[in-house]
């Protein structure tokens, strides 16, 4: 077994799917969490693949961006879709998802600058659209689903990566598990209820994002 290290800040962010995964494939791997603004980022910026984190370590072979980590992870542990065409439609539902990022971010940084004006602005204009955009897709995808997850008939690593981003969404006040969107709550209690998941998440560090 190859030794692998996933290097990331200590947030869930753009990694903790691919700390998932792992766990699902009970596979062992180095968590290497890492302040950012330390000396200790300073010193490695510069040397990692992109000038960013998260990247992977396999055995030496380095890996960034991390839809690139998670798709090499999901198909070396049979999470990356069944067929070619499973496949295609788990890549599309994370390039749609991180065409929604953008405007989350935004979101994010009104939130964090304490202007109540622009946050609401922001809402309004920018994040509720694309919010609405993001959700109508996966609720189509999930309407025609028999298994419940995005696709095919078992979990793979659009249903970490959308579970995740509920998580985040939560956190920020901007998606509620009681309210319209019970399709959406639905796929994350059952990603989240898959024990190594649920392990996982119970033992984790809290972050926001
Ligand atoms: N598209 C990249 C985004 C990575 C990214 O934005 N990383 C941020 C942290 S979330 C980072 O390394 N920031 C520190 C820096 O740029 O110095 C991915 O998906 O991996």
């Amino acid at each position: 077994m190859p030794q692998y290290k996933l290097y990331y800040f200590n947030l869930r962010g753009w990694a903790e799917p691919a700390r998932q995964l792992f766990k699902l494939a009970h596979v062992e791997f180095e968590d290497v969490r890492i302040e950012n603004g330390t000396p200790e980022w300073g010193a490695l910026k510069p040397k990692t693949p992109f000038g960013q984190l998260p990247f992977l370590s396999v055995d030496g072979f380095e890996i960034p961006q991390s839809a690139a980590i998670l798709r090499y992870l999901a198909k070396k542990f049979g999470y990356a879709g069944k067929t070619s065409e499973e496949e295609a439609w788990v890549d599309a539902i994370v390039d749609q998802f991180k065409d929604f990022v953008t405007p989350l971010r935004q979101l994010i940084m009104a939130q964090r600058s304490g202007n109540a004006e622009e946050i609401e602005r922001i809402q309004k204009e920018v994040f509720a659209p694309a919010r609405d955009t993001f959700f109508k897709i996966l609720n189509g995808i999930l309407e025609k689903s028999k298994s419940g997850f995005l696709v095919g008939d078992g979990v793979t690593w659009a249903d970490l990566v959308i579970a995740d981003i509920l998580t985040t969404m939560e956190m920020l006040g901007v998606f509620d598990k009681h309210g319209e969107e019970q399709k959406l709550a639905a796929l994350r209690e059952k990603v989240n209820e898959i024990p190594e998941i649920k392990e996982h998440n119970s033992s984790r560090p809290d972050s926001v994002v």
